[in-house]
């Protein structure tokens, strides 16, 4: 891999201070390496610089470490190529993630790359609308959806997923209104505990992550 990819893992994990080990970069590589090689033939991500991909997809994933600290199972909804549970995934092999997507090929690339790298992640070739035993989705200790959709859209349906005592995350990609955050969840019996707004370290670029937690 390109040593701007390790320059920007590196400075990015360091930057924002987040626990990953030696094992798990060798992971995220791999998984980066495999991400680029079926890009050429599945359409899986519009990123391919290597700097650009190791902070806009795995770092902006891994941010999300220090609130699952507590978290057994996750549930990524709209994962597409694995984003944001597959780098998790790599840095956190205890946690049992399932990544679903409505689009086949996506999930084709989640359950080969998870078999090839042993990381224990389930791919689930489904649209998520809301109904965990139709879908054969699991409840979660964490469900999140990363560029899924607008909160008002996504918390009524992520909130079916949620295990008792679970957390329901969205991660935005822009500014957000906290008063609205509040209003989309208290409206499915959730509280916002959460609103991490945050720049990543090389593009600047913004970044949010609402949470919400059952009442
Ligand atoms: C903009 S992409 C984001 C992919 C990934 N989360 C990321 O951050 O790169 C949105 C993805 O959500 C999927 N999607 C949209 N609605 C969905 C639904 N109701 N259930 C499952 N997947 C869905 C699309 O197929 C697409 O792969």
């Amino acid at each position: 891999m390109d040593p701007a990819f390790h320059e920007a893992l590196a400075s990015g994990i360091e930057a924002l201070g987040l626990p990953v080990d030696e094992a798990a970069r060798a992971l995220l590589e791999r998984y980066a390496d495999r991400l680029l090689a079926w890009n050429r033939k599945v359409n899986l991500t519009a990123i391919t610089a290597p700097a650009e991909l190791a902070e806009k997809h795995l770092v902006d994933s891994l941010v999300l470490l220090p609130v699952l600290s507590g978290a057994r199972t996750l549930l990524d909804v709209g994962s597409g190529a694995g984003l944001p549970g597959m780098p998790l995934a790599c840095a956190r092999r205890d946690l049992s993630v399932t990544c679903c997507d409505g689009v086949a090929k996506k999930i084709a690339f989640v359950k080969a790359v998870s078999a090839e790298l042993d990381l224990p992640v389930r791919g689930v070739a489904v649209r998520a609308e809301g109904d965990p035993e139709r879908e054969g989705l699991p409840r979660a200790d964490a469900v999140v959806s990363r560029a899924l959709a607008d909160p008002d859209r996504w918390v009524p349906v992520g909130a079916r997923y949620l295990a008792e005592g679970g957390t329901l995350l969205a991660m935005l990609g822009r500014e957000v209104d906290r008063a609205a955050l509040e209003a989309v969840g208290a409206a499915e019996g959730l509280t916002l505990v959460g609103l991490d707004v945050y720049e990543l370290p090389i593009s600047r670029a913004a970044r949010a992550v609402a949470r919400w937690q059952r009442r």
